[in-house]
């Protein structure tokens, strides 16, 4: 007898002990973009959580939804058609395995990047002329989620009263800026219902985003967790409408840890199947990444040695998912 796909044993993968999953934060950092205060609001969410949630964010609701229906008919295709567009090396489908350091998860995806042409390519060989839809529905979304976050980084910078207010922004808008999307499907574990009830399986494992900023948005299923500044973890309340974003480490740097970046994982739902979206804003590779002289009080020194994205990069696809990847890159106090 030849088994084509066995189930896998859900022993394989990473867990979390007694961890309460209904401890919710009901204090995440709500930013209403049409409030003109909100530019306060973002810089102090920044200092204490390096993540908030935002509403009244101009990304039309249709984008959303397309983008979402065209993902799940992604995701329902049988395996080896998904297959066909993987290995995620960087780009394309994964699953299970995130990166190439043997970090596991259970979670499938489509690393993309924020290219039409390139997306389509890897599209192509499993969806044939319907890559369109996908294609279609991805552009928009992406151009629309960017606009998005050039605004929140502008905010920022008017917040930090720094010039010019597209200091941040200026880095995603760049032609060559090294920005990536992904879209992550968390399939129901029914399993764990069963045989787990002190553990919550890992769907995606700790880690901080490298980029400068990630726009993240999720169906209506529970799983994000965010870790505060104490180490405790917090559930985030899944809210469709609404998007996440996410400090990412360049931007830690860019303002000399004044924002950290927040750490943040995703638990697997024993009932329900999550869908993410996210958008990572990155910089150019060439761009040199340090503190920027207008936020450096008096003789404030740089914590950070010099590097520049494109070092940051490698350092981070060596790297496993939870490591300290800023560390390589910090100075060491002098006593
Ligand atoms: C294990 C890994 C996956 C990752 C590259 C890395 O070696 C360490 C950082 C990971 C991460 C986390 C945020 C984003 O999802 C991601 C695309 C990124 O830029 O850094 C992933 C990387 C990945 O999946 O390739
Ligand atoms: O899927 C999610 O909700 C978050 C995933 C994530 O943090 C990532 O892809 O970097
Ligand atoms: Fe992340």
């Amino acid at each position: 007898m030849v088994i084509l796909y066995s189930k896998p044993a859900i022993e394989q993968f990473s867990y979390v002990r007694n961890c309460k999953t209904n401890k919710f934060l009901s204090g995440i950092p709500l930013i209403d973009l049409s409030n003109p205060e909100s530019k306060h609001q973002i810089v102090m969410a920044c200092e204490e959580f390096g993540f908030f949630k935002v509403i009244n964010h101009g990304v039309p609701m249709d984008f959303i939804t397309r983008l979402e229906s065209e993902a799940v008919k992604f995701f329902s295709l049988p395996f080896p058609e998904k297959a066909k567009a993987g290995p995620a090396t960087p780009f394309g489908y994964g699953n299970k395995d995130i990166g190439r350091q043997g970090d596991i998860g259970w979670v499938e995806y489509l690393m993309l990047t924020t290219n039409p042409q390139l997306n389509s390519e890897i599209f192509q060989s499993v969806l044939g002329e319907n890559q369109k839809k996908l294609g279609f529905a991805l552009d928009e979304y992406i151009t629309s989620v960017k606009k998005m976050a050039c605004e929140i980084l502008e905010l920022m910078a008017e917040g930090l009263k720094i010039q010019p207010r597209n200091v941040f922004s200026k880095l995603l808008m760049d032609e060559q800026s090294d920005s990536a999307f992904r879209l992550n499907h968390y399939p129901p574990c029914s399993e764990l219902q069963e045989a787990l009830s002190d553990r919550n399986l890992i769907g995606f494992g700790e880690h901080t985003d490298p980029q400068i900023i990630s726009v993240l948005r999720s169906n209506n299923t529970t799983g994000l967790q965010i870790s505060l500044r104490d180490g405790s973890w917090i559930s985030v309340p899944p809210d469709e409408d609404s998007f996440f974003i996410n400090v990412g480490d360049s931007l830690q740097v860019l303002t000399n840890g004044r924002f950290q970046s927040v750490k943040h994982r995703v638990l697997a739902n024993s009932l329900k199947s999550r869908l993410s979206m996210i958008y990572f804003g990155g910089p150019p590779l060439s761009e040199k990444i340090a503190p920027l002289p207008s936020l450096m009080r008096g003789d404030q020194e740089s914590l950070y040695k010099e590097f520049t994205w494109f070092e940051y990069k490698n350092c981070v696809l060596s790297s496993r998912l939870s490591d300290n990847r800023l560390g390589n890159f910090t100075k060491i106090a002098a006593s």
